[in-house]
């Protein structure tokens, strides 16, 4: 059994209630009866997924899913090399059915709808939400409303919220400001809000950290990094390995290191300046569009996650992004979107500065693939050999500099 509970001044709510934030403003989290949660590496057995682990979910019907998590985790010896590091892997959400981490959480917060009885489902979205509800809604059979930033949103993500059928809403502001209105239309129209402000959503999520336990061999690594936007996943993720240490299924917790664009970053500024909240930004602009948030709703769960955990945060410009955008790319084989590149280039810096040692353990989080942004890949990449159909001319393009 479960129940929500607001994590400020702990007021309790039932699974049946549809509430995504306390009367109070404060975040929910979903808190099981961990003693009546009985499980242990041998029941763990088997291929990874997201249902794998459904001791630990809130949901009790049949799950609308398209085989969502059982990510890879590649140990990548290269890149590690060529930061300095000895043990670095990869994990590589990309993989996932519409290329990003959101699936984790759709396929619960989307089942959760429809044990609500809700008939629609909503959200903002910078593009990959709005990605995986469009698909997750379509899944359902549950009509999806989607927000976005106008003219922010790369077009892979764009083209999977049309192409599965979701209202695609274009807003003349930005992230946050699409966030707000979402929330109010939620609110006047009785739509199931589903970005990670919902506690449910960051339930999926928490699987990453599942998984990457089950790949080290029942074992956290010393620290995970990974980029921060509206700062869901992070919270999540740390849950997830909280859970696991609770249930005795591991030791210890990763240092939770987050990641943020220079022209989008309140986390790290809050952290630097052992503030007790972040200070809104208003105007957040980064090549990174998936992290080109200001005001991330789940901004106080993540300063604790960072906290707890003896973690940190850093900052990464667009140049050092598009790098390691690069360099995992040729290196290792790894296509990801800038925002997921950031946790590699603040991986780098972190380790250049010292704050990471070089013989830590070392997950990195890639939150999305490559494909979803490639109008910036052509952007960034030098522009195909136009040549004459003859062997010559191909002979002379292949040897020349
Ligand atoms: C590809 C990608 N990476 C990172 C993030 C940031 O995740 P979060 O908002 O959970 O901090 C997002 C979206 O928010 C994303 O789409
Ligand atoms: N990058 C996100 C921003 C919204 O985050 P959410 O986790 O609160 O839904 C996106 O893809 O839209």
């Amino acid at each position: 059994m479960y129940h929500l509970e607001c994590i400020e001044c702990h007021r309790k709510y039932q699974p049946t209630d549809v509430i995504y934030t306390c009367t109070c403003g404060g975040l929910l989290d979903v808190v099981y009866d961990y003693s009546n949660i009985h499980i242990t590496k041998k029941d763990l057995k088997g291929p990874l997924s997201v249902w794998k682990y459904r001791a630990l979910l809130p949901i009790t019907r049949e799950p609308i899913s398209l085989h969502e998590g059982g990510t890879p985790l590649y140990r990548v010896d290269r890149l590690a090399k060529s930061i300095g590091m000895k043990e670095v892997y990869v994990k590589h959400e990309g993989m996932n059915p519409t290329g990003s981490f959101k699936d984790r959480g759709m396929t619960v917060g989307v089942t959760k709808a429809l044990e609500l009885g809700k008939e629609t489902v909503a959200c903002a979205s910078t593009g990959n939400t709005s990605a995986s509800l469009a698909v997750y809604g379509a899944r359902a059979g549950v009509p999806a409303v989607v927000l976005l930033p106008s003219g922010k949103v790369a077009l892979g993500k764009l083209a999977q919220a049309l192409m599965h059928g979701a209202k695609v809403l274009s807003i003349r502001g930005n992230f946050d400001d699409a966030l707000k209105l979402v929330r109010d239309l939620c609110d006047r129209e009785g739509f199931y809000l589903l970005n990670s402000v919902n506690p449910y959503r960051l339930e999926g999520q928490k699987t990453i950290a599942f998984e990457i336990a089950d790949q080290l061999g029942w074992r956290a690594p010393d620290r995970l990094v990974l980029p921060v936007g509206n700062a869901g996943n992070i919270t999540a993720i740390y849950k997830g390995f909280r859970e696991f240490k609770r249930l005795g299924i591991i030791d210890g917790v990763p240092k939770m290191t987050g990641i943020q664009a220079e022209g989008a970053s309140p986390v790290v500024r809050a952290i630097k300046n052992n503030a007790a909240m972040i200070t809104p930004e208003d105007k957040p602009e980064t090549v990174a569009t998936a992290i080109r948030i200001g005001n991330p709703v789940n901004a106080i769960k993540a300063l604790n996650a960072i906290r707890e955990s003896g973690g940190t945060a850093e900052t990464v410009s667009d140049d050092e992004i598009i790098r390691a955008q690069q360099e995992l790319a040729a290196l290792e084989g790894i296509g990801v979107e800038p925002a997921s590149a950031s946790s590699i280039a603040g991986l780098r810096k972190l380790v250049d500065m010292g704050v990471i040692e070089k013989d830590e353990s070392v997950v990195c989080v890639t939150t999305g693939h490559l494909l979803k942004d490639s109008e910036h890949v052509l952007a960034v990449c030098p522009k195909p050999i136009e040549i004459d159909a003859t062997i010559e001319a191909v002979r002379r393009a292949v040897y020349s500099n």
